[in-house]
């Protein structure tokens, strides 16, 4: 046995949230060749099916839909469901109570976070940065929002911000972990550089969120934003999340004031006036198949500290560099990924020249992560079921696929 699938046995043998990988629904060793058992590395892109969910499903569909029907928006808590299962999410990302709604799409939530934040900032600053190297979504949303506020949009990377601002700026747009590279970026730092100018600071946390702690409150972190599919496992498609620091809730004017956001929804006024608090986020009807799917999916967190799961992902995403440095001909493939732990997120990319052809070849050989063009192998390290006996696999099948 070599010194590292003795090292993984050892590693995984002390990993105190071994036992969480049994809530997923993952595959046997006989779904693939022995030697290549599924090694799930993509909970960065579409988090693992918690076995909670089909059940709970179930239900809702069955018997809060098909037996309770319409009762069900009071009786099953559906009319609800966005601001509790908010607080669900809260802790996991450092926010108290009465903060969070679940709803819509991130692209969606990052147009209502952008837009209200320029009115926040009023009149008199006329721009708006938004991270240059950003996942294409929220540039475009951000390009939109300028356009619609009047507002001029200069795209910058985060690196850049803090000499970018000025008394011109109303809001930056940021993510906490950068997509492609999985570079963690420093959020108390940026978000108290982007206050000092007197602007609001938007953080996108996709790549953040359940995979390492993200203290909203503690930073004073003005508005924020997250998909909740990735390493909250809700699902495909399963619905975001928006952010409003308490003391702007009242400040905050949503760009699309729906009826779910009305301070009586029931009353069918003819003129709007807005709900106190985080349902001032919402627009219309919840998608409720899709939101109760992620309740569900959120009980894997009980009794799980976001601090375990950070310092595991780190020992995973360490344990595959140190795999793929003992395995993989040096210089065949270049890592992009910061080493430092204060700049990683929870994902390893890897720059290679053929990197779409050697992705489709692991994942013939039950090794899933994914391609982002134009040369990028990205591998997503989700602590609640990915296993150090899971990351000696990968390294060691990368390094026979690379030949
Ligand atoms: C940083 C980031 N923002 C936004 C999105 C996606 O937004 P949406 O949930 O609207 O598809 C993703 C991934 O899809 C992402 O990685
Ligand atoms: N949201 C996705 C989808 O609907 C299809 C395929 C991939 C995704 C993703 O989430 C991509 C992901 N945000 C990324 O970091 O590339």
């Amino acid at each position: 046995m070599s010194e590292l699938v003795m090292r993984a046995e050892k590693l995984d043998a002390a990993d105190e949230l071994r036992g969480k990988r049994d809530g997923f629904v993952l595959d046997t060793a006989s779904d693939h060749a022995a030697d290549a058992a599924g090694v799930y590395l993509d909970g960065n892109s579409l988090g693992a099916l918690p076995a909670v969910v089909p059940g709970r499903v179930e239900d809702v569909v069955r018997r809060q839909w098909g037996e309770l029907r319409i009762r069900s928006w009071e009786e099953s808590g559906w009319w609800t469901a966005p601001e509790r299962i908010g607080d669900r999410i809260a802790p996991l990302v450092g926010a108290a109570a009465g903060q969070i709604v679940v709803g819509d799409s991130t692209s969606v939530n990052v147009f209502k976070a952008l837009v209200g934040a320029v009115r926040m900032a009023g009149d008199g600053r006329d721009e708006l940065l938004v991270d240059a190297t950003t996942f294409p979504t929220d540039g475009y949303i951000a390009e939109s929002a300028a356009r619609m506020t009047g507002r001029t949009l200069r795209p910058v990377t985060p690196a850049e911000v803090p000499g970018a601002l000025s008394g011109r700026t109303a809001a930056v747009l940021l993510n906490h972990v950068d997509y492609r590279t999985g570079r963690l970026h420093d959020l108390p730092a940026l978000t108290a550089a982007v206050h000092e100018a007197g602007a609001l600071a938007v953080w996108d946390l996709c790549h953040s969120a359940g995979a390492l702690p993200v203290e909203l409150d503690e930073h004073g972190v003005d508005l924020a934003v997250g998909c909740t599919y990735k390493y909250l496992n809700g699902g495909p498609g399963s619905p975001a999340y928006l952010y409003v620091r308490r003391e702007l809730q009242d400040r905050f004017d949503s760009p699309l004031p729906g009826w779910n956001s009305h301070a009586e929804p029931f009353g069918m006024r003819g003129a709007y006036e807005p709900a106190s608090g985080a349902p001032r986020g919402r627009v219309g009807t919840p998608d409720i198949l899709s939101m109760l799917a992620l309740e569900a999916a959120l009980e894997v967190w009980d009794g799980v500290p976001v601090e375990a799961v950070r310092a595991k992902s780190l020992a995973l995403t360490d344990f595959f560099l140190q795999c793929v440095a003992e395995y993989v001909p040096e210089g065949r493939v270049e890592c992009l990924t910061p080493v430092a732990h204060a700049e990683r997120g929870s994902q390893i990319a890897l720059r290679c020249d053929d990197a779409g052809e050697v992705m489709k070849r692991l994942i013939e050989r039950g090794v899933v992560g994914d391609f982002r063009a134009p040369d990028v192998l990205r591998f997503g390290f989700t602590p609640l079921y990915v296993g150090f006996a899971d990351v000696e696999r990968a390294a060691r099948v990368l390094a026979e696929t690379l030949g």
